[in-house]
């Protein structure tokens, strides 16, 4: 069953009060890896709740606990759970989204502002947040003001979940996801769950996603001096603790993104020609990834290597050093205490579990080789388990209709490079299928500069997550 036709020109018809509630979202700090905005993140989480207690759901802030960051206790912010419909005769889908964003500041090298969104004559909002995870969010809430307005009830039950903690661990949310999935929980009932909160591969193709890597971020502290020192002073008379972690961190991953730490690539069985041609079938070019970031950097030419190596196969990335200096300027100092963050996106059959004992003893022994007298410490901030469905699922199916009527085209199917920890926890928690339904396109920018959502993808997007609703209201389960 198709959308009602007055669903589509409602959704055109409001597109700038649309955009214009984007803009009030982007205009909150809400970033989740930085202690000083934390208050922002509670602020967002509470227009969220308002945003949707108007929109006639019945929503409950769920206190989290608290949590340690960077030394200092804090405390987490709510998720939000909410409710609308209770009708037996439909089926329940269960809503996931995120309200906090990637940190961002101008002198990263945004063209504007990145908490001001900006409209460009092209069509694209530019804002951090603008695609992950705010204008998916707003999208559902666009599809609930039109059933609002025009009083008409939505084809199936909605419960959500949203949370303010996904880009930095979704600290708290696994718990309360296994709490309330248990019989008499808040998701007793859930048929199915969608999550809009990743891309397409391209510009072009939307896709429906059955796959995400999983994630393990570690931070790698080497540290010896008692403060900073002078390298006039005291280079080449003490053991300097930049020059022992730049060789373990240069000693993780070579120049073709081959992870040097024995037995990680290995847990992966290779491609058959079978999985080879899943790829091979996917509407994507080196250029697709070349133009969405930026530069003629692609690790390989070869099409599938390519997919493979962004969505079946582990990675490994080095993300930054803390307490290095990183001034403009030429300070001649020695640090004292430098830390190296990295993680591995991980692949079936990966765990944390199963990585990280490899990860913590190979760094231990490339730094027993350094012969040096700084002291060595290993911490593992973050992770999840990597998550594969079944897309031949009616859930998946709904979707594929959904996609084919609103965008007039045969959606992809994708596996997703990045990571959303909490999917294995609601499909192994319910025992039901989860879908990924992106909003976004391939060259969203997402975590970086200048993070954009196309109006059309704004727009069309909303038309195709409500009439996801309607098709899965009709499809036989
Ligand atoms: N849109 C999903 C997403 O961006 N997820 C993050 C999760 C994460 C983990 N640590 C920091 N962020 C991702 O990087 O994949
Ligand atoms: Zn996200
Ligand atoms: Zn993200």
């Amino acid at each position: 069953m198709a959308a009602p036709t007055e669903f589509l020109t409602y959704i055109d018809s409001k597109a700038d009060a649309f955009i214009q509630r984007l803009a009030d979202a982007v205009a909150i700090q809400s970033v989740s890896g930085d202690a000083k905005r934390r208050g922002e993140v509670v602020r967002m989480a509470h227009w969220l709740d308002g945003q949707l207690k108007a929109l006639g759901v019945e929503t409950k802030l769920v206190d989290l606990g608290k949590h340690v960051m960077d030394g200092v206790e804090l405390d987490l912010p709510p998720a939000i759970l909410g409710s609308i419909g209770n009708d037996p005769k439909k089926k329940t889908v269960l809503i996931y989204g995120h309200f906090d964003v990637q940190p961002a500041n101008k002198s990263d090298g945004w063209d504007t502002e990145p908490f001001e969104l900006v409209i460009k004559e092209n069509g694209q909002l530019v804002g951090r947040g603008s695609s992950d995870d705010k204008g998916p969010i707003l999208g559902w809430l666009n599809v609930l003001e039109y059933h609002r307005d025009n009083q008409k009830p939505l084809p199936v039950n909605i419960k959500f979940c949203f949370e303010g903690m996904e880009e930095s661990g979704s600290e708290g949310l696994d718990e309360l996801v296994e709490k309330e999935s248990k019989a008499g929980g808040y998701f007793e009932g859930v048929d199915c769950v969608c999550i809009s909160d990743n891309y397409w591969l391209n510009d072009r193709t939307p896709v429906l996603t059955y796959g995400l890597r999983g994630l393990t971020y570690f931070k790698v502290t080497v540290s010896g001096p008692g403060r900073d020192l002078h390298s006039g002073v005291f280079g080449r008379t003490v053991h300097e603790p930049m020059t022992d972690l730049i060789h373990l961190m240069g000693r993780l991953v070579d120049q073709q993104g081959n992870i040097l730490v024995p037995g990680v690539d290995e847990m992966v069985p290779p491609a058959d020609d079978e999985e080879k041609a899943i790829y091979e079938a996917l509407d994507y070019s080196i250029s697709d990834v070349e133009s969405a970031a930026g530069g003629q950097i692609s690790l390989t030419s070869n099409k599938v290597d390519l997919l493979m190596g962004r969505m079946r196969n582990p990675s490994l990335s080095l993300h930054g050093i803390e307490g290095a200096f990183s001034e403009p300027g030429a300070k001649t100092v020695i640090p004292a205490k430098v830390s190296g963050k990295f993680s591995i996106r991980l692949v079936p059959p990966q765990t944390p579990e199963a990585v990280n004992p490899l990860v913590i003893e190979y760094l231990k022994s490339e730094f027993a080789k350094l012969n040096t007298k700084n002291r060595l410490e290993i911490e593992g901030l973050h992770g999840g388990k990597p998550w594969v469905a079944d897309h031949k699922h009616w859930n998946f199916e709904a979707a594929k209709r959904a996609t084919r009527s609103v965008y007039k085209q045969e959606p992809d199917l994708t596996r997703e490079g990045g990571s959303i920890p909490v999917t294995l926890t609601f499909a192994e928690s319910l025992g039901v299928n989860v879908l990924l339904l992106p909003m976004g396109r391939g060259d969203d920018g997402a975590h970086s500069t200048n993070e954009k959502l196309d109006r059309s993808n704004f727009i069309e997007g909303s038309k195709l997550l409500g009439s996801y609703l309607y098709e899965l209201a009709a499809i036989s389960k």
